[in-house]
């Protein structure tokens, strides 16, 4: 295993007060009397109680943390620096103590507690973060309020910019800011592929001027375009975020025009980048783009989330998928869940088929599916108006729906060489287990092929993925969910 701590010059040190491998910081549960009680008040209780999540988060991500191994090396070793344990402590103004009250977030998690610090005290030569934090941990709130501590709301200039690889990603972000954001003045912007009735709207403002949100959070793809036509104005950017930091980077993914957009922007923008995973080929990158950063790291084997049970199912063949997963709908109560196919066409098959059997399932993927559909596919599954997706990579990363309480991968996750695809694997069995939440994920294999790759993901996270013989026993082993 090599992927542990990533030093950048000068050759930093772990920062005491924080973890380092085999003596885990203990995160304490503080009282405090501004923050909301958690009681049932808390936003998703209900929800909370029907998926078996404990009452007590705080004390579930430090259990999870205990494990995680998570190190901080800091660019500058001689400023001070130390990870805070409540969110009062981490210096942010007023209007977003408030904000964070709102979401009823009452202890930081871990890379919240880690991050935060370091994003808002940094200035000078060493403000750049590369940031690991597993999967549903609450990396958005630490970028999200990192750009809403840096706007200056008396201007209307555009000072933050924040990249993602998906439409639903921006939206979800979108919100995230809106609502931590609420008690502030700061404005927002996604820019991502207008729907028709939006492009209409803008037709009708003839809206040509230049944007003047604080913060735009956006694919690639579209803010180039909104740069290239003049709307979008970079040179009072502040701040520059990639989420999904390591797909953003990669040159295979959306590097280049990432890349291009990071030229374009003034050069003492403070960058940070968020993932839970970084592959070794890609870690040279994210530090060319954060150059000098802070960074803080999680070790391989600690990466997977114990919380999210592992399971695999010989279904003996290819055409026998079906079947299985058609006696896991009949015999699981599960509450919501996400189906990861391999491509487009297999989704849009998959989904009929179910349906002909009487199964409700929604699908999304990108491609010819317009924004419209899109859109409401995933807000109909956020408000848990569906139960079922079908989905492809489009939606292995960073979307957030608490229900979700298994992952199936009818299709386990390779890249185009037919090779085991770790980082997507976790992202995509992290749609389950979200914040301390119990979740499932179940592997189909059927052939030598899929079996070597169940095997190589193994081995990668150096955790044994438990077979199931058949739907009956899944059920059995998934009463106490
Ligand atoms: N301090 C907190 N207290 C309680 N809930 C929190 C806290 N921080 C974040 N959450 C919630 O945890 C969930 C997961 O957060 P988030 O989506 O930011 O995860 P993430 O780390 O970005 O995961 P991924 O890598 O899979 O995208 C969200 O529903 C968020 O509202």
């Amino acid at each position: 295993m090599t992927d542990d701590k990533i030093a950048t010059n000068p050759a930093p040190e772990p920062v005491s007060g924080v973890e380092t491998e085999g003596k885990p910081e203990e995160v304490v549960p503080t009282p405090d009397d501004n923050k909301p009680t958690e009681s049932s008040d808390w936003a998703g209780a209900e929800e909370t109680d029907e998926l078996g999540a404990p009452p007590d988060f705080a004390a579930e991500i430090a259990e999870a943390d205990e494990s995680s191994r998570v190190e901080v090396l800091q660019a500058d070793p001689t400023t001070p620096y130390h990870a805070a344990t409540t969110f009062e402590e981490i210096g942010m103004s007023e209007e977003l103590l408030k904000g964070v009250y709102h979401m009823k977030f009452t202890k930081p998690s871990k890379i919240q507690a880690s991050s935060l610090p370091l994003i808002l005290s940094a200035d000078g030569d060493h403000k750049n973060l590369i940031a690991q934090g597993h999967n549903g941990s609450g990396k958005t709130a630490c970028f999200v309020l990192g750009m809403l501590s840096r706007v200056d709301t008396s201007s209307e200039a555009t000072q933050a910019l924040c990249l993602v690889p998906t439409r639903e990603l921006a939206r979800q972000i979108g919100d995230v800011v809106a609502s931590l954001g609420r008690y502030t003045k700061a404005t927002t912007k996604i820019a991502v592929k207008a729907t028709e009735e939006e492009r209409r709207a803008a037709y009708a403002r003839e809206e040509t001027g230049h944007l003047t949100e604080h913060i735009v959070v956006g694919t690639p793809g579209k803010v180039m375009e909104l740069i290239k036509k003049r709307r979008l104005n970079t040179s009072a950017m502040k701040i520059l975020v990639l989420d999904e930091a390591d797909e953003m980077v990669d040159t295979q993914g959306m590097g280049d025009q990432t890349i291009r957009i990071k030229r374009m922007l003034p050069k003492g923008v403070q960058v940070l980048l968020f993932s839970a995973t970084y592959a070794d080929n890609v870690r040279g990158l994210a530090s060319k783009l954060a150059p000098s950063a802070n960074q803080i790291t999680i070790k391989r084997e600690t990466l997977s989330l114990d919380k999210i049970q592992q399971y695999y199912l010989d279904t003996g063949s290819k055409g026998a998928r079906f079947t299985i997963l058609n006696e896991i709908y009949e015999l699981l109560n599960v509450g919501q869940s996400i189906i990861f196919v391999g491509r487009r066409d297999e989704a849009a098959s998959l989904s009929t088929r179910l349906r002909d059997d009487g199964h409700a399932v929604s699908v999304l993927y990108g491609g010819d599916m317009t924004p419209e559909e899109r859109d409401r596919v995933i807000d109909e599954f956020r408000a848990g108006t569906t139960k079922v997706l079908i989905t492809t990579n489009v939606l292995s990363r960073g979307v957030d729906v608490l229900a979700v309480s298994v992952v199936i991968n009818y299709d386990l996750p390779t890249d185009r060489q037919g090779q085991s695809d770790p980082e997507t694997y976790l992202h995509r069995i992290g749609r389950t287990g979200r914040f301390g939440r119990k979740g499932v994920a179940v592997n189909f294999v059927y052939d030598s092929r899929s079996k070597r790759v169940l095997k190589e993901l193994e081995e990668y996270y150096s955790k044994p993925i438990t077979r199931v013989e058949d739907a009956e026993e899944l059920q059995d082993r998934l009463k106490d969910l």
